[in-house]
């Protein structure tokens, strides 16, 4: 890895971008609604940097993940569909609110388009919750598709979002990049047989995104464009 360089980047006939820590900074948005939850169920609020830490699987795995803080595995089962219930409803009123772009991320999606590109999005984020951002922050109209994570049986890291994507292109995957913040990017790239960028400044779980296989690290998004263009 993170000798993007030395690959060919011709025949690259398709981008899918990850969501959250790639395109979108809403860690402050996971913030604001995980500690509301916590609230509602008498529990104190956690740091910002802890809650980031859990995202990156969807929902259930963070509402799971935040609740461990606190509880044994037999009531992390038992106040789950209350827990995940009041996030859904607090991550809805807020949603996009507390976000930001990251730099570069308009003006890369603008580039791999023009450079003829097909664009999807795929996200372990619910697609309730993804489509309205996507629509907030004006990026719904880059992609033709999106894919949350309960759009399909299966989420990232595994394959089966990443390959249902080359199917609705009709492209191999040898011709698709995917493009996002963490491991579960990289395997499901992997695993499909697609390309696969990082970039270093979102949620890897809270681990270096040196670590993981990829075929590069890009500063941002108009990079990865630009690299992919040469
Ligand atoms: O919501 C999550 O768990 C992560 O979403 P992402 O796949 O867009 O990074
Ligand atoms: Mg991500």
């Amino acid at each position: 890895m993170n000798a993007p360089e030395r690959l060919s980047w011709h025949g690259i006939r398709a981008a899918i971008i990850d969501l959250d820590g790639t395109m979108i900074h809403t860690a402050p948005d996971f913030h604001v609604a995980v500690n509301r939850m916590r609230a509602d169920l008498a529990l104190g609020p956690l740091h910002i940097d802890t809650i980031t830490h859990f995202v990156g699987k969807g929902t259930e795995n963070l509402m799971r993940r935040v609740l461990a803080v606190d509880y044994g595995p037999e009531d992390v089962e038992l106040h789950f569909p209350v827990a995940l219930a009041s996030y859904q409803r607090h991550y809805l009123s807020i949603n996009g609110d507390y976000s930001t772009l990251y730099p570069g991320v308009r003006e890369g999606l603008q580039a791999l388009q023009a450079k003829g590109l097909r664009l999807a999005c795929v996200t372990n984020k619910p697609i309730a919750f993804a489509l309205p951002l996507l629509d907030k922050t004006g990026l719904r109209p880059f992609f033709e598709i999106v894919y949350g994570g309960d759009s399909l049986p299966r989420k990232k890291p595994d394959p089966l979002p990443l390959l249902t994507v080359c199917r609705d292109f009709s492209l191999a995957p040898g011709q698709v990049v995917a493009i996002g913040d963490s491991s579960n990017d990289a395997e499901a790239a992997r695993a499909a047989g697609c390309r696969v960028l990082n970039v270093p400044y979102g949620y890897n779980h809270g681990e270096s995104i040196h670590h993981v296989d990829s075929d590069g690290i890009v500063p941002t998004l108009l990079d990865a464009a630009q690299l992919i263009s040469a």
